[in-house]
């Protein structure tokens, strides 16, 4: 087996969102970039994530909106059909699984894309496993240094039984071709929260089971409660601080024990975290801690000498905007280049349920965490919610001090991730609560609910 070393100035080891986005940017600069990819050139967010998720959210929302046609605007009768919401997912949004135009788009920037699954095995080093009809496996030099961007997969619990069965995660859930009858879902987080409402709207009998007290228990309690209700009223069973002891599958049905009893689905979903796996890619030879469950990076993305880290692997919000965000922050480092460092206190995050769910910064629990002392206000939809015949509110969390600024918000309602734009701004810039105060809100829009909580704030 013939081994070829070649060398560049950078190697960025996983094209996720992240690595894509650094490796073209550098490329663009001059650099000699190689780029390597075990499975798609795009990773998770536009083939079995972000971007097929959404669709099958907008679609799902749609028939929502059909259902609330009537008392409002006549009659609807509504015949879900999961045909043309797989459809877009594989001609549109995933080519079918395939990453040609993705790939050329890499390459078309003078990066050299690398096809296998890379090892760091030595300082500076990558070594490639053979892949496809490669002869013999790539040994890659970084003359500056590599970026590790491989991302995470999805943690799956040890539960009795579980490894055993059949089970979905994001990825069998994703390329679904038919709606379950139904379905079970572990864990209400985001990926759980999102994809059981969308499958509960095709006509799945959906049960979540989630271990925590309430579901998106990152989020404000308000969010958790707030779903929790509307999933009831959508006829999704949620059973919170839930344990799930054991999983079987027998015949064409999966069987949950919890310790109150038990659940039946024809399929269940694993939506419990995600996982970094740093043995796996070999960052011990660089000097990282192989066991961590995430790597540490300084403010400009630097995991040690020569090497960079970005996106997922960072523990700091698994999120493609946080990826897109750090790769721009390493690759000014790598360029030698000034610019602002990585912040972290305004990191948006929005969950596209409906209503959706969006927050920025520290919730009030996260504030009180650090020692801070905060005040807080919460807000109804004001008079657009009472119009839209919609749910939802705005909470505030402004730091106690004599001209406090906002050191969190969150939103929820129709076009939350929107509204979120503005709280976003305030955070991250950090404009005193007195000058939010006095802003005009266009009315009657959901944004003009942040001014009207902005009032009742003490
Ligand atoms: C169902 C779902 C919905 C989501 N929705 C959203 C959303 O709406 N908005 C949002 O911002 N985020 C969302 N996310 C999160 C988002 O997808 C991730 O945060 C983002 O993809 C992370 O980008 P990344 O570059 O860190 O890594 P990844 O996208 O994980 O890509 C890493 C790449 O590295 C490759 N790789 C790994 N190991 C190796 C190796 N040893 N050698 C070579 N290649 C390797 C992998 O094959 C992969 O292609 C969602 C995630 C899921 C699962
Ligand atoms: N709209 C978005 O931006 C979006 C959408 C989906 C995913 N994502 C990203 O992907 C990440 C992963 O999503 P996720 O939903 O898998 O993770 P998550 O961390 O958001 O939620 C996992 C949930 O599973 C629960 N859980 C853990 N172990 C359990 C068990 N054994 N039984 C029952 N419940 C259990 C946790 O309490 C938690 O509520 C998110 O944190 C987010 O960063 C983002």
């Amino acid at each position: 087996m013939g081994v070829e070393t070649e060398e560049f100035d950078v190697v960025v080891l996983g094209l996720g969102p992240g690595g894509e986005e650094i490796g073209q940017r550098l490329a663009e600069a001059g650099l000699a970039v190689a780029g390597v990819e075990a499975e798609l050139v795009g990773g998770e967010c536009p083939y079995w994530g972000c971007v097929p998720s959404k669709m099958m959210l907008r679609a799902a929302e749609l028939l929502a909106e059909g259902r609330r046609v009537p008392g409002m605007a006549g009659s609807s009768r509504i015949e879900p059909d999961w045909a043309p919401v797989a459809r877009r997912i594989r001609e549109e949004a995933t080519d079918d699984w395939n990453d040609k135009v993705a790939a050329d788009r890499f390459a078309g920037t003078g990066a050299t894309l690398v096809r296998g699954r890379g090892r760091i095995t030595g300082d500076r080093e990558v070594t490639v496993e053979a892949a496809g009809d490669d002869a013999g496996g790539r040994v890659l030099r970084a003359r500056r240094g590599i970026v590790l961007a491989t991302g995470s997969v999805a943690a799956v619990p040890p539960i009795p039984g579980l490894a055993e069965t059949p089970y979905w995660t994001n990825r069998g859930a994703i390329a679904a071709e038919q709606v379950p009858e139904s379905l079970i879902v572990l864990g209400g987080g985001a990926i759980g929260a999102e994809l059981a409402q969308v499958f509960a709207r095709f006509g799945a009998e959906v049960t979540v089971l989630e271990s925590a007290a309430r579901l998106l228990p990152g989020e404000e309690p308000e969010a958790g409660e707030l779903l929790a209700k509307v999933f009831a009223g959508e006829g999704i069973t949620v059973r919170t601080g839930t344990k799930v002891t054991r999983v079987d599958h027998h015949g064409s049905a999966f069987t949950a024990m919890t310790e109150d009893g038990s659940h039946r689905a024809e399929r269940l979903l694993v939506a419990t975290g995600r996982r970094v796996d740093l043995a796996a890619v070999g960052a011990g030879a660089m000097g990282l801690d192989e066991t961590a469950h995430a790597v540490e990076v300084d403010e400009r993305m630097r995991a040690g000498d020569g090497l960079w880290a970005i996106g997922d692997v960072t523990g700091q919000g698994a999120f493609t905007h946080m990826s897109i965000y750090q790769a721009g922050i390493a690759r000014a480092d790598i360029l030698g280049e000034d610019g602002p460092p990585g912040r972290r206190h305004a990191v948006p995050r929005v969950t596209f349920t409906d209503p959706e769910v969006g927050g920025v910064g520290l919730t009030e629990a996260a504030a009180r965490e650090r020692g801070l002392a905060v005040r807080t206000v919460v807000g109804d939809l004001s008079g657009r919610g009472w119009i839209h015949g919609a749910e939802g509110f705005v909470k505030l969390v402004a730091e106690d001090s004599a001209d406090p600024v906002l050191v969190g918000a969150s939103v929820a309602g129709p076009y939350a991730g929107e509204v979120l734009g503005m709280l976003t701004l305030a955070v991250h810039a950090r404009v005193p609560v007195r000058e939010l105060r006095s802003m005009i809100y266009a009315y009657p829009t959901f944004h003009r609910a942040v001014g009207d909580a902005l009032k009742k704030m003490s």
